[in-house]
């Protein structure tokens, strides 16, 4: 067994030891001179190492590529994916939900299930916010039989991998890089979820055979600064306000652009404030609950000359209507190997609530259901990407999905907060132990 003195090599470079056995002269100059060098190269390589490690764990952070190694494949993985995709009766649709651990992916997953429709959730998981959350939202897809695999739109390969097991009919694409706000501190995320994500995603499905019929998620915060109120589909969305509705604008053309070469059917919703149990805790009506119960402050921006923001708030049931309307009306896409047989349905429609509210309101709202008075600080609209309100006209959808909101915000609150005391574990307002 050598020595760890007989070892070139050890672990700690700062701790070379020479061999001390070899007293000759020349041994010895040769021996400086050689351990001199060595040091010098072990150190070389060291900080070499040090160097791509750290580069490698920039990108790594950088490009989300932690979520291009979760695993997938193999006989059983599989397994999972056809049994979760397989509708009762087989008339029924097969989808893909992407972002099925999202707020709007899980109620969408399990309205499908329930009405047999096959459901194959794809979700990145990341921790724009808490991940433990978007665990539970899996936990209860995969009570109801639907299995989510974990994994990035920009992993091509599982798409593809997603496509050769299963013969979607339908991709309610609802994974994205969300929030006004956030596009200022880290834009590149919208970049790589919403215009990288989108494009790889309609890649495959363009190439699929048959081509699935894609519904995706766009954003009434296309309409930036139009002040023509109420919004229509037809109105002007050139303007936006912030990053990630830029992104979703594009979203808008590059589906245009794979409706228009190459068939796919396609239909753009777009979104307005959307609310309810199992929400997303970067938005205001959940962020000022955590704050109000724990007594902490809120922020209630107002606009310029102290008018009061206001936003149409849609209840997630009535939204999740909207998506199932959206996808039994598609229309088949029309291509196969990369051309349109003939044109194919591309639409966009508002799905909103079509009564704005303002935000003292919300907060009043949630101050009677919580019942604890809430701290408000009330400042000027940082100029961070919000508009000052928006008001949505779905008569497009009431007319061609058979959309009608029904759930006003006071009645939607109720059931936010019903959610939110027991999801936390609160009991009579105070947090159980
Ligand atoms: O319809 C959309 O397309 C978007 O809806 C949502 O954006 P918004 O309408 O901005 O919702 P949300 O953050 O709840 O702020 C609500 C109001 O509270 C105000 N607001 C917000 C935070 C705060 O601390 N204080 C405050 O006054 C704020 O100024 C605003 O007036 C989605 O997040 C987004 O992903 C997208 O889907």
């Amino acid at each position: 067994m050598p020595s760890l003195e007989d070892d070139p090599f050890p672990s700690t470079p700062g701790k070379f030891k020479i061999d001390h056995r070899n007293h000759h002269p020349m041994n010895r100059h040769f021996h400086r001179c050689f351990s001199s060098t060595s040091t010098l190269f072990l150190w070389a390589l060291f900080l070499i190492a040090l160097t791509a490690s750290y580069i490698s764990f920039q990108s790594f952070v950088d490009s989300g590529s932690r979520y291009l190694t979760a695993s997938w494949g193999g006989i059983q993985w599989e397994k999972q994916l056809r049994n979760s995709a397989l509708p009762h009766p087989p008339s029924s649709l097969s989808v893909l939900v992407t972002g099925a651990a999202g707020f709007v992916g899980t109620h969408v997953s399990l309205a499908l299930k329930k009405r047999g429709d096959g459901v194959v959730g794809l979700d990145n998981f990341n921790s724009y916010y808490d991940p433990s959350l978007k665990k539970a939202r899996k936990s209860l897809l995969s009570n109801h039989g639907i299995f989510v695999v974990e994994g990035d739109l920009n992993d091509v390969g599982l798409l593809q991998k997603l496509f050769d097991v299963v013969v979607f009919t339908h991709v309610m694409h609802l994974a994205a890089q969300a929030g006004v706000r956030y596009a200022m501190e880290n834009p590149n995320s919208y970049v790589r979820s919403n215009i990288a994500g989108l494009v790889n995603l309609l890649e495959v499905c363009k190439s699929a055979n048959p081509q699935p019929a894609v519904v995706w998620a766009s954003s009434s915060s296309v309409y930036g600064l139009n002040e023509k109120v109420p919004f229509s589909e037809s109105d002007r969305t050139d303007q936006p306000a912030s990053l990630y509705a830029a992104t979703k604008k594009a979203g808008e053309e590059i589906t245009h652009t794979y409706n228009h070469i190459y068939g796919l059917s396609i239909t753009g919703l777009r979104f307005f404030t959307v609310y309810g149990p199992w929400g997303r805790p970067d938005m205001a009506y959940f962020s000022f609950t955590r704050n109000i119960l724990q007594g902490k402050p809120i922020t209630v921006y107002r606009g310029k000359n102290r008018v009061d923001l206001a936003r149409d708030f849609t209840y997630i049931d009535d939204i999740v209507k909207g998506c199932l309307g959206s996808l039994d009306t598609s229309g088949k896409s029309t291509g196969s190997g990369g051309k349109k047989k003939r044109a194919a349905p591309y639409r966009i429609f508002n799905l909103g609530n079509t009564s704005p509210v303002t935000v003292p309101t919300l907060v009043s709202i949630l101050e009677k259901h919580l019942k604890v008075k809430a701290k408000k600080k009330v400042v000027e609209m940082p100029g961070n990407g919000d508009v000052p309100f928006t008001h949505a006209n779905i008569s497009s959808a009431r007319s061609q999905l058979g959309y009608k909101p029904t759930t006003d915000l006071q009645t939607g609150l109720k059931k936010f907060v019903k959610w939110y005391l027991s999801y936390y574990g609160y009991n009579h307002g105070k947090p159980v132990n």
